[in-house]
């Protein structure tokens, strides 16, 4: 889904739809997209203090507004995926580490 969204996003830069917020945001530039996505990031730190419902419509705008960020500075999903994938082993080495220790 987040791919499909990302797609999206992707194709408002080669094919501009009227009316289109993604457009408005690509039109205004990289300072109003990383304005955006500092606002929406202190929203979700205020919502983490209230309920549910309402982290989740903040974790999702961020999450739309980060992806806008990707497009705009051509950064794709796979790049993002391998970064994680390279700390998923890591992580996974530290663990053990720690388990050797802890024998
Ligand atoms: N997922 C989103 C999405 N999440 C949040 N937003 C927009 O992000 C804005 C956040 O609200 P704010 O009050 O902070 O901002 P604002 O006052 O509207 O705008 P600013 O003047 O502050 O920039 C709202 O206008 C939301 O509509 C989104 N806009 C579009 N999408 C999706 O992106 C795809 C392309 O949408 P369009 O580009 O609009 O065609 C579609 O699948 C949409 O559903």
């Amino acid at each position: 889904m987040i791919e499909e969204l990302y797609q999206e996003i992707k194709s408002r830069k080669q094919v501009p739809k009227e009316g289109s917020y993604t457009n408005y945001l690509f039109d205004k530039g990289l300072d109003k997209i990383l304005k955006k996505v500092g606002e929406e990031a202190t929203e979700v730190v205020i919502a983490a203090k209230n309920d549910k419902a309402e982290l989740i419509a903040e974790i999702s705008d961020l999450t739309y507004h980060i992806l806008v960020l990707l497009a705009e500075k051509e950064i794709a999903l796979e790049e993002i995926r391998e970064e994680l994938g390279k700390r998923e082993g890591k992580i996974s080495k530290t663990k053990d580490r720690k388990e050797i220790t802890d024998l």
